[in-house]
C-alpha cells in the first residue's frame, strides 16, 4: 500500500512526512485552499524532500501558462488534476510540461455507480494518465473535505491503478485493506489545523498502513 500525504505548507511537517516514510508528498496549488502555497513556499518545500520521495502538484482548472510557470519555477514529480479538467486537457497540459500525472475523480454517490467509475477511468487511461484518485463529491469544493464516500463504487476491474482518498485517518485506513486499491491520500485526518499537519497522527496513520500491510503480506509480496 503507498501513501500520499497532502496539503504541506510548513517546512517541518514535510521533512517529518518523508522521515516517516510516505512514498509522496502533495502541494495545493488552488488559492482558495486553506492549504495553498505560493511558488516560494512551494521551491522550499519541494527543496526538502529527500530521494525516493515523489513530490506531487496539485492544480485545479490551472490555465495553461500559470502551469507552465509552476513548472518552469517549482521542482516536482507529478502533477495531480484535482478539478473539471478533460482526459484531452490533462493529456495536452500534462505533455506541455512534460510531466507524469494522475487525474482525481470526484465520486458522487447520488449519480455514479461502479460501471460509471470504470468508464472514466478508462477514458483517462487512454489519455495517458498514470494513476487515478478517487475522492468524495462535494457540491462546495474540490476536495481536502475529509469525507469518505461508498468504498463500494471503487471498480475491481479499473485500468489504472486507484489511490483512496477522503476522510481517511488512523483509525479508518485499516478499513480499506481489502479494497482494489494500490494507494491512500490523506490530509485532514493528519492535520491539527487545515495546513498544519500532526506528527503523531502522521506517525499513527503509517503504522497503521504498514501493520496491515506486513499482516496481510504473502510471503511473494515479503520479497
Ligand atoms: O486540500 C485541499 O484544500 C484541496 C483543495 C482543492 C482541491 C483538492 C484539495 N485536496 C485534495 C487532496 O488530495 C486531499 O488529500 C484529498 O481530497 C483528501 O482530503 P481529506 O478528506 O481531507 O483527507
Amino acid at each position: 500500500m503507498h501513501v500520499k500525504f497532502c496539503g504541506f505548507t510548513q517546512l517541518s511537517d514535510i521533512q517529518t512526512a518523508a522521515q516517516l516514510g510516505a512514498d509522496a508528498v502533495g502541494l495545493v496549488f488552488y488559492p482558495p485552499s486553506p492549504r495553498a502555497v505560493t511558488i516560494e513556499q512551494a521551491q522550499t518545500l519541494s527543496a526538502a524532500v529527500p530521494a525516493f520521495v515523489s513530490v506531487v502538484a496539485l492544480v485545479v482548472n490551472m490555465p495553461k501558462e500559470e502551469l507552465v510557470k509552476l513548472a518552469n519555477d517549482v521542482p516536482f514529480d507529478i502533477l495531480q488534476f484535482h478539478g473539471d479538467e478533460t482526459p484531452e486537457q490533462c493529456e495536452q497540459l500534462a505533455s506541455r510540461v512534460n510531466k507524469r500525472w494522475i487525474k482525481a475523480l470526484r465520486i458522487n454517490v447520488e449519480q455514479d455507480t461502479p460501471d460509471s467509475v470504470r468508464a472514466q477511468v478508462a477514458q483517462f487511461a487512454d489519455a495517458g494518465a498514470s494513476s487515478i484518485l478517487l475522492d468524495a463529491y462535494h457540491q462546495a469544493a474540490y476536495g481536502g473535505t475529509g469525507q469518505r464516500f461508498d468504498w463500494s463504487l471503487i471498480p475491481h476491474d479499473s485500468a489504472l491503478p486507484i489511490v483512496l482518498a477522503g476522510g481517511l485517518d488512523a483509525q479508518n485506513v485499516a478499513e480499506t485493506s481489502n479494497l482494489p486499491i494500490y494507494g491512500v491520500d490523506v490530509s485532514g485526518g493528519i492535520e491539527v489545523d487545515k495546513g498544519k499537519k500532526d506528527a503523531a497522527k502522521m506517525r499513527a496513520f503509517m503504522k497503521a498502513v504498514k501493520r496491515d500491510r506486513w499482516q496481510n503480506a504473502t510471503v511473494t509480496d515479503a520479497i
